[in-house]
């Protein structure tokens, strides 16, 4: 019998193809085209920077202008291995001839719309001929002038993938075998698992081009419009991709991109044997795209909110105080962030009687134990119920009316039995005195 108690218990989980995975930025790229987002140049360098102390192995950039330019070339004169900074081109030569233009550009992304949708009335194309031809003119251009590819196949999960996008990767990959496909769910329509019928499975897409097909470098590019972004994007790893394109926090188009954060603190929380990223920064990531560029991150959201490690509830408060992995997922520390315990509405004996234990603690710089049936600790609970009683108080209680509940029912009373150690100082043992006047009973 197997006792799971502690984060180490718990198995891991194996990628069914091996850990040969990696990640590719795009927070620079689609993530810059969120409305109201307007990127810096010192704020790309910094997302590069944050990347780069997590980890992330590849970049891409947009080089239309020369703002663009200007922050790829600090990113290059930084000398780091990873991110590797790449292009992202539509399928033109001219396009593809800016990407030229950047020293130190090896690969790019090339666009090729391959729904009908965006071959007729976005590209307004005369049809699914002129479109393929357009799209292996631009991969043979970038591949005679030396540059390793991207086929980013636009709104795959509308198209039609027998009849059109198969037969085309096939002639992919006879001008660059080595091109990594990008599956682009561009509008979200893709799901995450196996049994889906055409064009909207994640899983049997990967799994065609891979097996029937034989493409060895394979991403996802998943939008989240109906939030399936992260779990299509894991749906890919497992079931062949070796590439996913995501961006910090999901920023990008409509309801954005998988998000970054999830997919990582999925591979090293719970694959086996992934450890190479570094998750630590995260947290400290948020907080510079919250106030960097005005951002609010939610507070539930996964990973980064700052609710994740904050517990309030009396039975998940009193949990975790006894041991938290009772309700926490992972340790704090993983993300770069410390656990947070409140007072609320919800907020059961314990984590009062912890909150004004450390509180008094603090405050006299004493370290002593206040018990659960203590008088004045249940006058305070009951202050506290009263206040959410009349359905005006919608916060938590704050730190300075602990240091008020404590100071009104704590201070003015001997804080301890002074015939313990005479010194009225203990070490984890001691039990705070009951005061001496008649404290009138609680409920
Ligand atoms: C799904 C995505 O996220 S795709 C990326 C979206 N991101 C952006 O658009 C931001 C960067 N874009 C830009 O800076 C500009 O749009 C540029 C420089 C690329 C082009 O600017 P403009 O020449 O002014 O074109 P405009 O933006 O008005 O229209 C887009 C053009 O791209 C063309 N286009 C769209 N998809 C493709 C493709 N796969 N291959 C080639 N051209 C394409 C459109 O047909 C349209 O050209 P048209 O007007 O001749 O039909
Ligand atoms: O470059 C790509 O990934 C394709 C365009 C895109 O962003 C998308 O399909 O969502």
């Amino acid at each position: 019998m197997k006792n799971y108690e502690s984060y180490e218990d718990l198995p891991k989980l194996k990628l069914p193809y091996g850990n040969e995975i990696f990640i590719s930025d795009s927070t620079i790229r689609d993530g810059s085209q969120m409305p109201g987002i307007v990127l810096s140049r010192e704020h790309k360098i910094q997302i590069y920077e944050y990347l780069h102390e997590i980890g992330i192995e590849k970049l891409e950039a947009f080089v239309f202008n020369k703002r663009d330019r200007d922050a790829v070339e600090i990113m290059f004169d930084r000398g780091y291995e990873c991110p590797e900074i790449t292009g992202w081109a539509r399928a033109s030569r001219a396009d593809i001839d800016k990407i030229l233009e950047v020293d130190g550009l090896e690969e790019t992304g090339i666009l090729m719309s391959v729904s009908d949708t965006h071959i007729y009335s976005k590209m307004r194309l005369s049809g699914r001929e002129e479109a393929e031809e357009k799209y292996l003119d631009a991969l043979q251009y970038a591949v005679d002038h030396g540059l390793r590819t991207r086929a980013h196949l636009e709104d795959m999960t509308r198209a039609d993938n027998y009849g059109f996008v198969f037969p085309l990767v096939k002639k992919i990959m006879e001008i660059d075998p080595d091109c990594i496909v990008r599956v682009c769910d561009t509008v979200g329509y893709g799901m995450p698992f196996m049994n889906i019928d055409e064009p909207y499975g994640i899983p049997k897409i990967v799994q065609y081009l891979k097996k029937e097909i034989g493409v060895k470098n394979i991403e996802t590019h998943i939008h989240d419009d109906y939030g399936f972004g992260a779990a299509s994007s894991i749906a890919g790893f497992w079931h062949g991709a070796n590439w996913t394109s995501v961006t910090f926090l999901g920023i990008g188009e409509r309801a954005g991109n998988s998000e970054m954060e999830k997919i990582l603190l999925f591979l090293a929380d719970r694959v086996e044997g992934f450890d190479k990223y570094n998750l630590e920064p995260v947290t400290r990531f948020a907080k510079f795209m919250e106030k960097e560029l005005g951002l609010r991150v939610p507070r539930n959201k996964a990973v980064v909110g700052k609710n994740i490690f904050a517990h309030e509830s009396g039975i998940h408060a009193a949990g975790v105080l006894k041991n938290p992995f009772n309700y926490e997922p992972y340790p704090p520390e993983l993300v770069g962030s410390t656990r947070l315990l409140l007072i609320g509405d919800s907020s059961g004996l314990e984590v009062i009687r912890y909150k004004i234990q450390e509180t008094l603690n603090d405050l006299l710089d004493v370290e002593t134990i206040i018990e659960k049936d203590d008088r004045r600790l249940l006058k305070i609970q009951k202050e506290i119920q009263q206040l959410y009683d009349k359905e005006e108080r919608v916060s938590c209680i704050s730190d300075e009316e602990l240091l008020a509940y404590v100071e009104k029912y704590f201070l003015y009373q001997p804080i301890c039995d002074p015939a313990h150690t005479g010194r009225g100082k203990f070490k984890g043992k001691g039990k705070i005195q009951e005061p001496v006047e008649e404290i009138e009973e609680t409920d």
